[in-house]
């Protein structure tokens, strides 16, 4: 079958199972791009459409995506007025941003409009020129580049980090693999973090955002190199951390993830509003 034509049926099989239009994008577009690189014929990379597309109904539950918002919280990070400049150049100017107990904000913008100068200000990485960041709580922040150390082990990195937030060395480990798990992810307790795929990186930096259980979880894109499996899983984990009562921030270049997040603070605009 034509690439074209079978992904045209996928887009059609996608909709019939309910799957929304931005979930129903990404799945075409990644499909479309593995065909493109593979050079695989679609029928024996990815099967029928209508099954392909009902594993993939199957893997988010249903075309219930988002599960309904609760009443959010006490406010676990208020940002107020926040500039900053980098030598004459103005990057950040009087941002704002309110996000409360079971609320997920994203960060979004152009290209070098300073969503990643933001996030670590937030995470107290960087100091604001002027403006304040309020945290009420503890948190956890996954940078955009990898913050792992090449040569310890992903268990190694559990027990380091745990220590860090006063996990008993057991305790790290149970939590570090069973957060793994559900990132489809189980590690080898012998290979070094250097020896990761970049995605599988990209997980371990979630997981030791993660030690802990903050209260305030800020994610710098935290999702590149995922397949698309994990992609969908990360986004359950972040309702279920939503509907654990965490206050999360997500930094994202992906517009169309915007109906997944209940506060959307553009940063091309510096204007915040409720999604
Ligand atoms: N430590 C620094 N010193 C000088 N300039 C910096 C520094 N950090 C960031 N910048 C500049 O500030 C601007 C914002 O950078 P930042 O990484 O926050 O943007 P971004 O929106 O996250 O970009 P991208 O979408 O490409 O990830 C860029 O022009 C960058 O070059």
């Amino acid at each position: 079958m034509n690439p074209q034509v079978w992904l045209a049926a996928l887009a059609g099989e996608l909709s019939r199972h309910g799957i929304g239009p931005d979930l129903a994008g990404h799945v075409v577009a990644e499909a479309a791009a593995h065909l493109r690189d593979s050079g695989e014929a679609p029928l024996s990379a990815f099967g029928p459409p209508a099954a392909y597309a009902a594993a993939v109904a199957d893997s988010v539950g249903g075309p219930d995506l988002r599960p309904p918002r609760r009443v959010p919280g006490a406010v676990r990070l208020n940002v107020r007025g926040v500039t900053k400049r980098y030598r004459r150049r103005p990057v950040l100017t009087g941002v704002d941003l309110t996000v409360r107990a079971g609320e997920i904000a994203a960060v979004v913008g152009a290209n070098g409009c300073g969503k990643s100068t933001f996030l670590r200000i937030c995470a107290g990485l960087a100091s604001p020129d002027r403006g304040k960041v309020y945290v009420n709580g503890t948190v956890g922040y996954c940078p955009q580049d990898s913050g792992t150390c090449g040569f310890l082990t992903p268990e190694e990195h559990f027990v380091l980090i745990g220590a860090g937030r006063g996990m008993p060395r057991t305790a790290a480990l149970r939590t570090g693999r069973a957060n793994a798990a559900a990132l489809d992810w189980s590690p080898v307790s012998a290979t070094q973090a250097r020896h990761l795929s970049g995605g599988t990186r990209q997980k371990l930096n979630l997981i030791m955002a993660r030690m802990g259980e903050p209260d305030v979880l800020l994610l710098d894109e935290p999702y590149q190199g995922f397949d698309r499996g994990t992609y969908l899983d990360f986004w359950h984990e972040v309702w279920r951390w939503r509907d654990a009562g965490k206050a999360i921030v997500v930094v994202t270049h992906l517009l169309n993830q915007l109906d997944r997040v209940d506060i959307v603070l553009d940063l091309t605009s510096t204007k915040e509003r409720v999604a």
